[in-house]
């Protein structure tokens, strides 16, 4: 919608009371009209209030494994999220933001009308937005600056959709968020698709005792996640995902209501496990069907439990082996390593196999990222607390994540952020080898190994004073660097064999040679992070069988001539433009900064994310 189409609805709906016919669209003019009914104030600048740290620490709790399940797809999205100056948010079923991740300065302006963390974003409190529309809506939407109801939110263009579990319940939203002059016509699409993904990854788990149709109209896309999905018990449909009803011409309404009957002219215990079904009264589809195989005593509801994402084996080359290797020694000599890289470049998967080759592997390994840990909740959740330490604390009180590595590896990432009154306490336990939990009680004994990560210059925040020289130098005997991919001569090996990790060649879905030269020769600032969820985005896409070519690849890096990428040189005799002259010296400032973004964006006084959308001709 342009616009001015919709600053002509706007006008008629607030000024005249009237809902113009097509000048927005109808779920628009359904959210603006319920929010008019609200009282909402158009002008209104007041922000909406967000949680206290300990109520969004329980809220983000309760969403953990919902968290961990959207894991991949948020990877994906990032790297989609950062190039174009978007943030990936993800929400619980009420609408409050859990996480937020992409580029860091769309985040700031967000942050400005509150779409950050912590704050519910609701029709009723913030009127029509993506998350709280596909929220009332229960479907994708995308809202576009003048469409949100408030004035201040038309800074914002968003695309959500809706999670929805096996029963039909909302799990929770996810949204792609950027600046409203840009419009990202590709973002609806592709948040679409990564629920899609999110919801098929529901039934991995949990429908053992039932019988699992597995429906296409088109047999090779039976065990993508493109399949629908119906689940029947003793005949009677229990569960389904969109794809599922929409193939059977039905809504969430037929779950718990609908029986095989209802749905197919074949029976189901004549139905053979792999062929065509005939549909009542429509065309016929393939079908496979999963048989139960356990009893359903032993089963727990799939969304108490939900399924943890399927990881990939992590592909190292061979100096990255042998640094895994002196980790391990250091490991077992109980002496900490640091890690050093840049954003992406495996950091933690780099101290998850250094711990599973090491002495401690049977026991925890615990990760914490200093980061992403809210200040004022960071202390309570490293060290623990007694019952009722503090207003907000869980009644039985915290062992705290120190004391959970007991025995294993204590993992801290991005360790530069944690703040100078913890470093304190942290460099007491690891002298003391004990802690203290808040609110007073015994000290416990503890026994871990540390790996600590940044991609900040520690020696230097050292002199600047923000972290302690003191625990710099217990933390950092040893220091291992991970090279980032810009760096890296076998990038199209890298890129083949994670093809083969992530099922590409068992989907018989090939690289065309063009669209590996341009993924070879492109930067990849955001390192394995970004590579991966290219490639996953690439795969979701194709269809078995076929050839992935450049029109498969993120526009960015297709825009990236194969030729042009890092290292490539400028003809003397072609007399070059005022734009090829600051390109080249961004490339050059990239190129000195060792790939790194945000350095070469500092030395050049730009912002990140107009050296990434200047490079990829964004601007
Ligand atoms: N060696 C590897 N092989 C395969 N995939 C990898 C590898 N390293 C990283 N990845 C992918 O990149 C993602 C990011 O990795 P990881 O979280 O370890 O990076 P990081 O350097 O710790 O990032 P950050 O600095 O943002 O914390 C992983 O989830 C995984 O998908």
């Amino acid at each position: 919608m342009s616009p001015d189409r919709i600053q002509d609805a706007r006008r008629s709906f607030f000024s005249a009371g009237t809902l113009a016919q097509n000048l927005v669209s109808q779920p628009i003019q359904r959210s603006w009209s319920r929010c008019a009914a609200l009282g909402l104030e158009v002008g209104s600048r007041s922000l909406p209030e967000p949680l206290t740290p300990q109520e969004f620490a329980a809220a983000a709790e309760e969403a953990e494994s919902f968290k961990r399940l959207c894991r991949p797809e948020l990877e994906v999205l990032y790297a989609d999220a950062e190039a174009n100056d978007s943030i990936v948010i993800l929400t619980n079923a009420q609408g409050l933001i859990l996480d937020t991740v992409g580029s860091t300065d769309f985040a700031q302006r967000a942050a400005r009308v509150a779409l950050r963390p912590g704050v519910p974003w609701t029709e009723q409190i913030v009127g029509t937005n993506a998350i709280g529309t596909a929220l009332a809506e229960g479907c994708p939407i995308e809202v576009r600056g003048a469409e949100h109801y408030l004035e201040c939110n038309r800074i914002l263009s968003c695309s959500a959709t809706p999670i929805i579990g096996p029963q039909g319940k909302i799990l929770g939203v996810l949204d792609l968020s950027g600046p409203a002059e840009v419009h990202q016509a590709h973002a609806l699409g592709l948040v679409r698709l990564a629920a899609e993904q999110i919801e098929h990854r529901l039934f991995d788990r949990g429908f053992e005792h039932t019988d699992l149709v597995r429906l296409q109209a088109d047999p090779s896309l039976l065990g993508t996640p493109r399949e629908g999905i119906l689940v029947f018990e003793n005949g009677q449909l229990k569960a389904a995902n969109r794809q599922g009803l929409l193939l059977v011409g039905r809504d969430y309404g037929a779950v718990g209501t609908a029986a095989w009957a209802d749905l197919f002219q074949d029976g189901l215990s004549a139905f053979s496990d792999t062929g065509r079904l005939r549909r009542i009264g429509g065309s016929s589809l393939f079908g496979r069907l999963d048989r139960p195989r356990k009893k359903v005593s032993a089963i727990s509801s799939p969304q108490q439990k939900p399924v943890t994402p399927r990881a990939i084996q992590p592909i190292f080359d061979l100096e990255t082996l042998k640094a895994v290797g002196r980790a391990v020694r250091l490991l077992d000599a109980d002496v900490p390593v640091l890690v050093w890289g840049e954003t992406g470049t495996g950091k933690e998967i780099f101290a998850r196999a250094a711990h599973e080759r090491c002495a401690r592997s049977g026991k925890p390994f615990v990760a914490i990222n200093c980061a992403a840990l809210p200040e004022t909740l960071m202390e309570a959740e490293l060290f623990g607390y007694q019952p009722g330490a503090f207003t907000g604390a869980r009644a039985g009180g915290s062992k705290g994540h120190l004391r959970e590595a007991d025995g294993g590896v204590l993992f801290l990432d991005e360790i530069g952020d944690m703040p100078l009154a913890l470093q304190t306490k942290l460099l007491r336990v690891l002298q003391e080898r004990e802690v203290v939990p808040l609110g007073g009680g015994r000290p416990a004994a503890v026994d871990f190994a540390l790996i600590c990560a940044t991609n900040r210059d520690l020696a230097e925040l050292v002199r600047t004073g923000g972290f302690r020289s003191d625990l710099y130098y217990r933390i950092a005997q040893y220091t291992i660097e991970l090279q980032p991919l810009s760096r890296r001569g076998d990038r199209d090996q890298l890129i083949d064999a994670l093809w083969e990790a992530l099922g590409g060649r068992a989907r018989r879905i090939t690289l065309s040679p063009d669209c590996l030269a341009h993924l070879t020769a492109y930067h990849w600032p955001g390192n394995f992070r970004q590579l991966v969820g290219c490639l996953r985005a690439m795969l979701a896409l194709c269809e078995p069988g076929e050839t992935a070519g450049t029109e498969a690849l993120p526009s960015d890096i297709r825009a990236n001539p194969a030729e042009c990428g890092p290292g490539r040189t400028r003809s003397a005799e072609q007399p070059a433009s005022l734009d090829a002259l600051t390109i080249n010296a961004m490339q050059d400032a990239l190129q000195a900064a060792g790939g790194n973004v945000s350095l070469a964006a500092r030395r050049l006084g730009v912002s990140r994310s107009t050296l990434y959308r200047r490079l990829h001709g964004q601007l």
